[in-house]
């Protein structure tokens, strides 16, 4: 019997309390297992890490922009549940599902046309948002892993944001400017003799990761540790547009999809019987057709384009409009979440829609 499947006891109907002893207050002996949250939570882990680790080691075989679009097209099924969300922590019903879709759709064509109309503007603001987004992704999924809030959420995004979007740019700034200058059409250019400068905040960004490990470490937080020592490798030793595909395709994206399998309550019962594969299923039904319309938009584009570049340009605009909605989606329920385990004491975790939320147990070992 495996740990999760051990813990169907604890979590069978969902209201029991974390010491086992049910609401009529009879008391059951608890074996000392994970929580069936820690099942995604650990494979997506262990798979996000051996894809760094592969690419680390063999992502030169691979050309970068191939290895980009991979992991741009990837990572579209991660946001393509987005709709169903709502459902998920108010019940929401049919009309009001068309009414999210609507204003998703709509949000993401204004996206589009402001990414279209004042590309720098809109990139900067887009790279300042992707950078919040990316980082509470990563103290969420950390905090689902740990089954617990972990203290030094600020710090630790700090570094995840260095890690994943400063360090690829300031070591290589060679490998991103000319896909910049495409997206923004414009002779985006390093000022003269600004290299100094670039290699000065290059080390302070390393120290930045330095300290955060160095932190982590003292803490206790090796899994953190680990984590954010893997993605600074692949700052340091990976093309950067390489680099940005394997972590946005095989680490953001199937983080992600863990939180989001623990979040949808149809998953309770196939979780905490270690069923990942059926959760996953599930997953992979609800998501098709979304995932399927965006790839025929993206079809279309490399039908339409005048060239690499015009779909380049095209294809970024396009997924920068889909994401925003994608953002203000996932940070909503960041904050139900929040709420939904603030409003609980260690005796009752969060139960929603009959169904409790997130389990706080031990530590896992990863
Ligand atoms: C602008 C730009 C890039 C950044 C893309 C980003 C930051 C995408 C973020 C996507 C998100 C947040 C998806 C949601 O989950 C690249 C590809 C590095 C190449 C150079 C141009
Ligand atoms: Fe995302």
């Amino acid at each position: 019997m495996t740990a999760a499947r051990a813990g169907r006891v604890r979590v069978a109907s969902g209201r029991e309390g974390l010491t086992g002893l049910p609401d009529h207050g009879v008391a059951v002996p608890v074996p000392p297992v994970l929580p069936s949250c820690s099942l995604p939570a650990g494979a997506a882990s262990s798979f996000s890490r051996a894809a760094v680790a592969v690419a680390v080691v063999g992502s030169w075989l691979v050309p970068p922009w191939v290895v980009l679009i991979a992991g741009l097209v990837a990572g579209l099924p991660h946001g393509a549940v987005d709709h169903l969300v709502p459902r998920w922590w108010l019940g929401a019903r049919a009309p009001w599902m068309l009414l999210v879709v609507s204003v998703y759709a709509a949000t993401a064509a204004a996206s589009y046309l402001a990414f279209r109309t004042w590309p720098v503007a809109a990139v900067a603001l887009f790279l300042a948002v992707s950078a919040w987004h990316f980082a509470s992704g990563e103290t969420g999924f950390a905090d689902l892993r740990a089954g617990r809030a972990l203290a030094g959420r600020r710090l630790r995004a700090v570094g995840h944001v260095v890690a994943v979007l400063a360090l690829p740019v300031l070591l290589h700034p060679d490998g991103v400017l000319p896909l910049l200058r495409v997206v923004v059409d414009a002779p985006v250019e390093l000022p003269p003799g600004s290299g100094t400068a670039v290699a000065v905040a290059a080390v302070v960004g390393l120290l930045v990761v330095a300290g955060v490990l160095a932190t982590d470490l003292s803490r206790g937080r090796r899994a953190e540790a680990v984590d954010l020592g893997l993605l600074v490798l692949l700052a340091v030793l990976v093309h950067p547009l390489a680099a940005f595909g394997v972590y946005f395709g095989a680490w953001h994206s199937v983080r992600h999809l863990a939180r989001t399998l623990v979040d949808d309550p149809g998953n309770a019962r196939l979780l905490a019987d270690g069923r990942l594969g059926a959760a996953l299923r599930r997953f992979a039904v609800s998501a098709a057709l979304p995932t399927l319309a965006s790839l025929l938009l993206v079809g279309a584009l490399v039908v339409a384009a005048d060239g690499w570049r015009g779909f380049a340009s095209e294809y970024l605009a396009l997924l920068a409009g889909l994401t925003v909605p994608h953002l203000v989606t996932v940070a909503w329920a960041d904050r139900r979440r929040a709420a939904a385990s603030s409003a609980v004491t260690v005796q009752q975790p969060p139960v929603r829609a009959g169904v409790r939320v997130a389990a706080r147990g031990p530590r896992p070992p990863w």
